[in-house]
């Protein structure tokens, strides 16, 4: 079988490495402690064996604090899932708005070409008026928050009633989305979102496990260059909070023209410019609340059942994604980050902790493709994007409509090119790197909702190799993992992405989980008793240390005994991505009925070309080159879409159950439901091929 590493081919090397925050660290490390740390290799062994590593990350990312911690970690109610930081107090919201200038803090764009800024002296006081009429609303109703009582809410200055209430809002990402994020910070409660794009049932099924007590929603928004009118969706989602103790629902104005728009028939729902009427403009406070305070809810995919609702700390949220983004990213406050994401996506609460950092943020809502795909690269090429996040499907889709970006602008203030969010092929690397300029660092990171962060990521000042994600992030004790749970990362071979030690942003809870957290322990550490599985399928280069990230570890192929994620298959069929728009790759097997697991590999034809014999020959043995002869999937057949989650996700595991047998309901998460129903048929995939070898394909 050909190695998963075949080239290690260097693909950019820093010109000054010294000059990262990374090595600025690690030198500070050396220095506090009196060691002798030489490269960042023995720096991320000392972050995983010593937890003092943390108290130097606190130091050196500046957290801001009221009261000091008196320890690093110490046990806590949930076994595996310590307490951080204990006896600290801080508010995650005053370290994102220290920097209280006129320098712009968040530049708002879309489709229609309108740009509004704001100051981080300006979101300051948009952050105090809101909080203020969050306050002056929160306490008038003094509601208590049934059955959401849990250690993590101790010693909050309102006891579990109006700290602890959750803050939801389905909205755009938008300058009103992170002042609503932050006002609700600022006043130690939990603040959840959901993008505009999740259907009713999709925001139902999230927000009735948390029920709510305020809710924030959009009522009309742009798309692909229509107007969506939401107050169907809203009144549909007012309505059914009601039922589950809703007590606020506050609408926004129209997102293209700012106008009040009426939601008739649903009661207690009041327009924002009410609400925050209602303020008392005091000034603005920020709660000072122990490291382990909950500040977001974030949903699991829901893909294979209800979405898990899972708490992050404001501590453990505020100390990973900065540390992520000034060591994967090398984030300086002089930078613009430009993190496309809905509010919906993790990346989403990741990019908005970059203000700690006190650099200018970049809010897209909108379609990249609308107008023109070449509009939204010029969109960010001028607005001097330094640091930009995007999916590797993004540039897959650049790359297969075989558009040039240096002909749109010259990216020159490109200092990192981060992707994330799915396996990213070789071909994307190599390709990424040159059309683009060159000069930048090409970052793949994979982590997770699960724990608001990455497990591996970017080291600007290591080479990047081609197709390979550069290292495990600091402070995370990644392991590869086989079904025993032995270590097998120096064998090359691949296998469990787990965590072997815990870091600050392990989720605190899931909501309505017991006060053991059985649900929590359930979920992510009882497949290796007592640890973190992520369920990503990793392997680690022996040689370089570099990762692949390969698919997730349920979509993990089988077929004669032989194991492999879907990333590979993938890998080559970017080859063929200006013919083919996507691609979908599953294992089948039909209980009682296969012996064994067969792989199907569903395309989806770019628009004017055609599945062929000759097409499909070529793929086979593309495939068997490249990887080996049992990679060669059984079958492969044209299907008119591929499902994937409204971030952008392939969903496999629906595909897998649904081709094995099982009767599948999709979940509000998927972004095309209409596209699952398309591989039911091929749970009978012996009528299919007979009708396949007899040539009458077409009437398929
Ligand atoms: C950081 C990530 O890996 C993001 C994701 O899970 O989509």
């Amino acid at each position: 079988m050909a190695s998963y590493f075949d080239s290690s081919r260097i693909l950019w090397e820093n010109p000054q490495p010294q000059f990262t925050n990374v090595e600025t660290f690690r030198r500070m490390v050396n220095r506090k402690r009196g060691l002798n740390l030489k490269d960042y290799h023995e720096f991320h062994k000392y972050s995983i064996e010593n937890y003092s590593f943390w108290e130097d990350a606190w130091q050196h990312l500046r957290i801001i604090y009221s009261v000091p911690p008196q320890n690093v970690i110490t046990g806590g109610p949930i076994p595996n899932v310590p307490v951080w930081f204990p006896g600290a107090r801080l508010n995650y919201a005053e370290n994102l708005l220290w920097r209280n200038d006129d320098s712009i803090a968040c530049t708002a764009g879309g489709e229609s070409g309108k740009v509004t800024e704001c100051t981080f002296r300006e979101l300051r006081l948009k952050v105090q008026s809101t909080a203020s009429a969050m306050r002056a609303n929160g306490l008038q109703i003094g509601d208590r928050v049934a059955g959401m009582q849990s250690t993590i809410f101790l010693e909050n200055r309102y006891g579990s009633d109006f700290a602890s209430l959750p803050h939801l809002a389905v909205v755009t990402n938008s300058i009103e989305a992170v002042t609503l994020a932050l006002a609700t910070a600022s006043i130690g409660g939990i603040y959840s979102s959901t993008a505009t794009d999740m259907g009713t049932q999709g925001i139902l099924d999230r927000y009735h496990q948390i029920q709510p007590k305020f809710v924030f929603l959009e009522t009309e928004v742009m798309y692909a260059g229509k107007t969506v009118d939401l107050r169907d969706k809203v009144s549909a989602v007012i309505k059914g909070l009601h039922e589950h103790g809703l007590k606020c629902a506050i609408v926004l104005p129209s997102a293209i023209t700012g106008k009040e728009i009426e939601v008739g028939g649903v009661r207690n729902t009041i327009t924002l410019r009410k609400f925050l009427a209602s303020g008392t403009g005091n000034e603005l406070i920020f709660e000072q609340l122990p490291f382990n305070h909950p500040l977001f809810i974030l949903y699991s995919s829901g893909t294979s059942g209800p979405p898990k609702c899972i708490v992050h700390s404001a501590g453990g949220v505020l100390m990973q994604t900065i540390k992520d983004q000034r060591m994967f990213f090398d984030m300086k406050d002089t930078d613009t980050l430009f993190q496309f994401t809905t509010t919906g996506w993790m990346m989403w609460n990741f990019m908005v902790s970059s203000l700690a950092s006190g650099c200018r943020m970049i809010l897209y809502d909108g379609s990249p493709f609308h107008p023109t795909l070449e509009a939204y690269l010029k969109f960010i090429n001028d607005a001097g994007v330094t640091l930009w996040g995007t999916s590797p499907r993004f540039l897959a889709e650049v790359k297969g409509r075989k558009i040039s970006p240096l002909k749109i602008g010259s990216f020159e203030g490109l200092r990192t090119l981060a992707v994330t969010g799915a396996v990213v092929t070789p071909p994307i690397f190599e390709w990424s790197q040159k059309a683009f300029g060159g000069k930048f660092l090409f970052v793949s990171t994979s982590g997770g909702t699960d724990v608001c962060c990455a497990f591996v990521g970017g080291v600007p000042s290591l080479p990047v190799h081609v197709g390979e994600i550069q290292h495990k992030a600091l402070g995370m004790a990644v392991e590869v993992f086989d079904e025993d749970g032995k270590n097998i990362e120096h064998t090359g071979q691949a296998g469990e992405l787990v965590c072997t030690r815990p870091h600050p942003s392990l989720p605190v809870m899931l909501w309505g989980d017991t006060p053991d957290g059985k649900k929590l322990r359930d979920t992510y550490f009882n497949f290796y008793p007592g640890i973190w599985r992520q369920g990503d399928f990793m392997v680690v280069n022996p040689k370089t240390k570099g990762i692949m990230v390969l698919g997730r570890s349920d979509g993990v192929l089988n077929p004669n005994g032989v194991r492999f994620g879907s990333g590979e298959i993938y890998t080559v069929m970017e080859n063929f991505n200006t013919i083919i728009e996507d691609c979908i790759c599953v294992g089948q097997c039909r209980p009682n009925i296969d012996e064994h697991e067969r792989v199907l590999l569903f395309l989806k034809m770019r628009a004017g070309n055609k599945f062929t014999t000759s097409l499909e020959r070529e793929i086979k043995s593309s495939i068997r080159t490249a990887l080996s002869a049992r990679h060669v999937p059984s079958y492969i057949f044209e299907v008119e879409d591929i499902p994937v989650t409204i971030n952008g996700k392939k969903i496999e595991i629906a595909v897998k159950q649904i081709v094995s047998g099982s009767t599948l309901k999709p979940s509000g998460t998927v972004a095309n439901p209409e596209s699952l129903k398309l591989y039911f048929k091929y749970k009978n995939i012996e009528e299919i091929v007979e009708i396949d070898r007899v040539g009458v394909k077409s009437k398929l």
